[in-house]
């Protein structure tokens, strides 16, 4: 086993003895079981006594009539304001690959959350909720 040579070392032993510059081959870092458990257990669906836990911390959310779902409507003072908080919650969003249902007219965004991947309500809509609270001011 060659000891560890660090990427200039290898470069400058390269260069002197004229030949191809080797990279180190690059560790992967194994994704541990809890980060897997915690993917697995953001992906099912809440249980009843969860999602009213889940209510109680979401002010101003409330479930979707015959759906798995909560809603929420948003007040701007304008729509540069709406727009703005649609953009951070949109990175949001991305970041996270959960997206929001939502509906934008002028000051006012509709929001709507559930995953559709699970058929219902999720940890990831609670944590999205959470994070366009905070966005709204
Ligand atoms: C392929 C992609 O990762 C999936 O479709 C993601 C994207 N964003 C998502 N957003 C929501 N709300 N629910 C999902 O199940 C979901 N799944």
């Amino acid at each position: 086993m060659t000891s560890y040579l660090s990427p200039r070392a290898r470069f400058g032993n390269a260069l002197a003895q004229q030949r191809p510059y080797q990279p180190a081959p690059c560790v992967l870092h194994a994704v541990g079981p809890t980060t897997q458990a915690t993917e697995a257990e953001m992906g099912e669906k809440l249980s009843d006594k969860e999602r009213q836990e889940a209510l109680t911390e979401l002010k101003g959310w409330s479930m979707v009539e015959d759906r798995d779902a909560i809603k929420r409507t948003f007040e701007f003072r304008d729509f540069n304001e709406a727009f703005g908080f649609m953009s951070r919650v949109a990175l949001k969003a991305e970041k996270m690959d959960h997206h929001p249902e939502w509906f934008n007219v002028y000051k006012t965004v509709e929001v709507t959350l559930s995953t559709h991947d699970a058929g219902g309500l999720t940890d990831k809509d609670v944590k999205l909720a959470k994070f366009m609270d905070k966005a709204a001011g």
